[in-house]
């Protein structure tokens, strides 16, 4: 597991850790300077490059005078940019720089002329501007210096965080460095996981700096990623053991020619190991879904001016009471027969649902659906949904995904698996997942519904359902990141991300 902190947390931490624990601050900075410095000290021909580090007068810089230190020590070809004044220095970054001027280190105030030099006859460049204290809008010379370094193309590390992004949300204050590899100290930064900030800190590596474990029990929100599948995470499987042992899933899905989501959430959930899948589908559907997906039990329905034949009613309710988990939405419609299932099957259902697609649909018209319902319940809504569900615009679900998301938990008591490029879930007791894994090529029709079958498929062979819900995501992400490999990202399909899943359950 690795924590999420939004940047008040990490100063929170970081004094805790100084004023409490008595780790003098400087300490903590070399840990972090020694870090990065190992970070540029590992590029295969750092023996022929230059090394330029370009830093503020807060504790940002203080790393990156550190990192120039170290670098020199070890016979890097580096140089120091100060952007800001003497008597701006925080106190440790004054002391790094007292340290620097008695070594005669090359170093070196700004200046526009000289700095643009600099940049250009370096190859790498570390950004020690502004870290988790950039608390305003970036004007002036460190606009200034920021386009220039971007206009460069150079190879950029940023330490901790690009400077220019906000490490409570992600938003760029004014501008951003955008770098190539972003090293955060201690834990990952909100900023650094959500959007537009993830795109510019690229590659994220978090490093130890000493921080003690104790000391991050004072944060109240637990937020959190996971980066590998570990088999702690899995369902056990038994040598004893039949295909009642690994649960059922029922799947409620597809309309009157619409067959493919109940086929790709049911493959999905038999790919991530679950025992026995039955699908509920209207008739039309029946002849086709048994030639795709022969291993699946089909349970099919008909209906008239809305309404679902009694008898056919009588053996959903009985499908229903004989699975362990149902996944209810996909390619569903909005039509009146899907919404009397939808009602049905929450006023019967008692084992875990997970609700998706048309089944959002149907409950952002009819917000009643959701009130007092028995069973756990995941939500798996994209940004569209999110904003019917809602009633606010696609760009305020997008620009607030946590906040959302945890509304939604709250006000129905269910888990929201809010679905984006970085896809947040949240549960009613407040835990918050941010998923990392994943890419682009996913954002094709139907990947959705694989991941409503995974998560099923998960929470039938007994896995909780907040936790099936992240293990789900990161399941899917990864299993899309395979495909990727294979396929590329223009011309992967949802069936690539299923094909995966093996792999990465593995
Ligand atoms: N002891 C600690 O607290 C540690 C801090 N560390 C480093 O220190 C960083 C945080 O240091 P600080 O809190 O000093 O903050 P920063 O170094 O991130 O920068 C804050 C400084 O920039 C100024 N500033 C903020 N926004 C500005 C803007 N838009 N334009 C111009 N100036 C602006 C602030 O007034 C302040 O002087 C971390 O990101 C990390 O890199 C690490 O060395 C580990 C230990
Ligand atoms: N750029 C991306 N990076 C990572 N994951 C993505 C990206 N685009 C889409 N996805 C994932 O793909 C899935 C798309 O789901 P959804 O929008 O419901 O598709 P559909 O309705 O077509 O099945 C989600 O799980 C989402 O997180
Ligand atoms: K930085």
């Amino acid at each position: 597991m690795n924590r999420i902190l939004t940047g008040q947390d990490m100063k929170k931490i970081d004094r805790n850790t100084i004023d409490y624990y008595g780790i003098p601050s400087l300490v903590l900075m070399e840990r972090a300077a020694l870090g990065v410095a190992n970070e540029v000290m590992i590029r295969e021909f750092i023996n022929k490059e230059k090394v330029l580090i370009v830093c503020g007068t807060g504790n940002n810089g203080g790393d990156g005078l550190a990192v120039g230190r170290i670098l020199l020590s070890n016979n890097v070809d580096v140089k120091m940019v100060i952007v800001g004044d003497y008597n701006q220095f925080s106190v440790e970054t004054k002391k790094q720089y007292e340290i620097l001027v008695k070594l005669n280190g090359p170093i070196v105030f700004y200046q526009e002329e000289s700095f643009y030099h600099l940049v250009n006859e370096a190859d790498v460049i570390v950004d020690a501007i502004f870290g988790v204290g950039l608390s305003r809008d970036i004007k002036g010379i460190y606009k200034e210096v920021i386009q220039t370094i971007n206009g460069s193309k150079k190879y950029v590390i940023a330490i901790d965080i690009p400077s220019g992004i906000d490490a409570n949300s992600g938003k760029v204050l004014g501008i951003s460095i955008k770098a190539n590899q972003t090293i955060a100290l201690s834990a990952y930064k909100l900023g650094q996981v959500l959007f537009p900030g993830h795109e510019y800190c690229n590659e994220i590596k978090v490093i130890d700096i000493g921080i003690p474990l104790e000391a991050y029990k004072k944060i109240d929100k637990n937020i959190f990623t996971m980066s590998k599948l570990t088999q702690d995470m899995l369902p056990t499987r038994k040598p004893r053991s039949n295909k009642g042992s690994y649960g059922k899933v029922l799947v409620m899905a597809g309309s009157k020619n619409m067959s493919g989501a109940a086929y790709l959430s049911g493959l999905a959930a038999y790919r991530t190991g679950v025992g026995l899948v039955h699908i509920v589908t209207p008739e039309d559907n029946r002849i086709i879904l048994q030639s795709q997906l022969p291993e699946a039990i089909i349970t099919t329905y008909e209906f008239n001016n809305g309404c679902i034949e009694q008898n056919h009613m009588e053996k959903i309710k009985q499908a229903i009471n004989n699975v362990d988990v149902i996944v209810i939405g996909p390619g569903l419609s909005t039509e009146i027969d899907a919404k009397t299932l939808l009602i049905e099957t929450i006023k019967h259902g008692k084992v875990p649902l997970i609700i998706d697609a048309d089944g959002l649909n149907i409950i952002a018209k009819n917000k009643d659906i959701l009130k007092n319902h028995q069973q756990p319940i995941i939500v798996t809504p994209h940004p569209g949904e999110m904003s019917r569900l809602m009633n606010e615009p696609v760009q305020i679900i997008l620009d607030q995904l946590i906040e959302k998301a945890m509304n939604m938990s709250e006000q129905h008591n269910v888990i929201t698996v809010l679905k984006d490029s970085n896809t947040v879930i949240t549960s009613p007791t407040r835990d918050i997942y941010i998923n990392l894994s994943g890419n682009n090529g996913m954002a094709t029709a139907g990947a959705g519904d694989v991941l409503s079958g995974v998560i099923g498929g998960l929470v039938a062979q007994g896995i909780e359902t907040f936790k099936a819900a992240y293990t789900g995501v990161l399941i899917h992400g990864l299993a899309g990141d395979k495909a990727k490999e294979s396929k590329g990202y223009y011309g992967m399909i949802a069936r690539d991300i299923i094909q995966n899943i093996p792999e990465v359950m593995k």
